[in-house]
């Protein structure tokens, strides 16, 4: 069975993730529209955490390096990481009157969602390198670096100090695009900083309208997934995985070979989260040693779990829970909405 990315084994903590901390108010009234919605719950949220928890989930060790806002919402993210057994001695506190990032999801049906972000003045992008722990990074097996991060200085900056000493503690990098463009001002400036990190990562994944929009620069006109990948073997990366929603995904490694993997029925509730729970189910396989279409398979049931539930961190599953998906589906107990 072909490795593509080992891990240093004396190191303490599986996986740390930087990047935002946010917080998730998910519309209780679902199959309508964000008008006519009276009530939401509130979840923790952001893309990294959600993926950190997922992992926790998963009984890996995790560690989160971020920035929180000083009131109510940030002491809540905090309690809710510590309970979830994630390690917070890098989630530091701003003190300039920052706040917590809001994400109201609405959920007018099962394929049609959106999210409504509040993002003004938030307290996750001014984390700065500075802040950033070495000796974190340096007892962690992986690190994960997430898109929205690289928005704004400082914690642009913050991610590439993570990266640099990621790369001298020989701790392998994950990239997962999440690419969210109200964060962003211009195509371009999106593009250099996302092919810049990239180029540092040792597993990538995105889906295909993440990785077009890396390709400004670029000739891919076909959009072809084979083109897209083969551009980060030149770089770093071992893995590239390119999502296409409930069609699967593909991973694409260096040896020229691509890897598919079914993907399985849900009663979808709403689709956000999908790609955070595949994230972490698809890394928790990559750090078991298991073979790409059992990792894919993993993260897709993992998925698929995510978006029955009305959650994204909330609703992340145990193995057993994974493998039960999985098993159910093959037994065609499960079937899609
Ligand atoms: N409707 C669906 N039914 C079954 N599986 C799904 C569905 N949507 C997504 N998935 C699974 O989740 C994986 C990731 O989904 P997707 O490609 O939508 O990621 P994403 O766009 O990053 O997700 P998100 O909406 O969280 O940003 C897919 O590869 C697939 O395995
Ligand atoms: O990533 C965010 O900021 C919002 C998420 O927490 C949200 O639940 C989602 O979009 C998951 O992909």
């Amino acid at each position: 069975m072909a490795t593509y990315v080992t891990f240093s084994q004396e190191k303490s903590v599986d996986f740390t993730a930087i990047g935002r901390l946010c917080i998730d108010l998910n519309a209780n009234e679902i199959n309508r529209p964000m008008e006519e919605t009276m009530t939401f719950t509130k979840y923790v949220g952001g893309s990294p955490a959600n993926i950190t928890i997922g992992m926790s989930r998963l009984s890996r060790k995790t560690a989160f390096i971020g920035k929180i806002a000083n009131d109510q919402m940030g002491r809540f993210i905090h309690s809710y990481l510590e309970r979830n057994d994630i390690e917070t001695s890098n989630v530091v506190t701003d003190h300039s009157g920052a706040v917590t990032g809001l994400a109201f999801t609405e959920i007018k049906s099962p394929s049609d969602c959106s999210i409504l972000m509040y993002r003004d003045n938030v307290a996750d992008l001014l984390l700065t390198a500075g802040e950033v722990s070495e000796e974190l990074i340096a007892r962690s097996k992986m690190l994960l670096i997430s898109g929205t991060a690289l928005a704004q200085s400082p914690s642009r900056e913050a991610v590439f100090q993570a990266l640099e000493y990621a790369k001298k503690h020989d701790t392998v990098i994950a990239f997962d695009l999440d690419y969210r463009p109200y964060t962003w001002t211009s195509k371009e400036e999106t593009a250099v900083y996302y092919n810049l990190a990239a180029a540092q990562c040792d597993i990538i994944l995105g889906t295909r309208e993440e990785f077009d929009m890396m390709e400004v620069f670029e000739q891919n006109p076909e959009h072809s997934d084979q083109v897209t990948a083969s551009k980060w073997f030149h770089h770093a990366a071992k893995i590239v995985v390119i999502k296409h929603g409930k069609d699967g995904s593909i991973a694409y490694t260096a040896d020229d070979k691509s890897h598919r993997a079914k993907s399985f029925p849900a009663k979808v509730i709403k689709t956000f989260g999908a790609g955070d729970s595949y994230a972490a189910g698809f890394l928790h396989g990559i750090m078991h040693g298991w073979t790409l279409e059992q990792c894919m398979e993993f993260g897709s049931a993992a998925a698929c779990i995510v978006i029955s539930s009305h959650s994204c961190s909330d609703a992340m599953p145990s193995e057993n829970q994974v493998l039960k998906y999985i098993e159910d589906c093959n037994n065609g107990l499960i079937t899609a909405n």
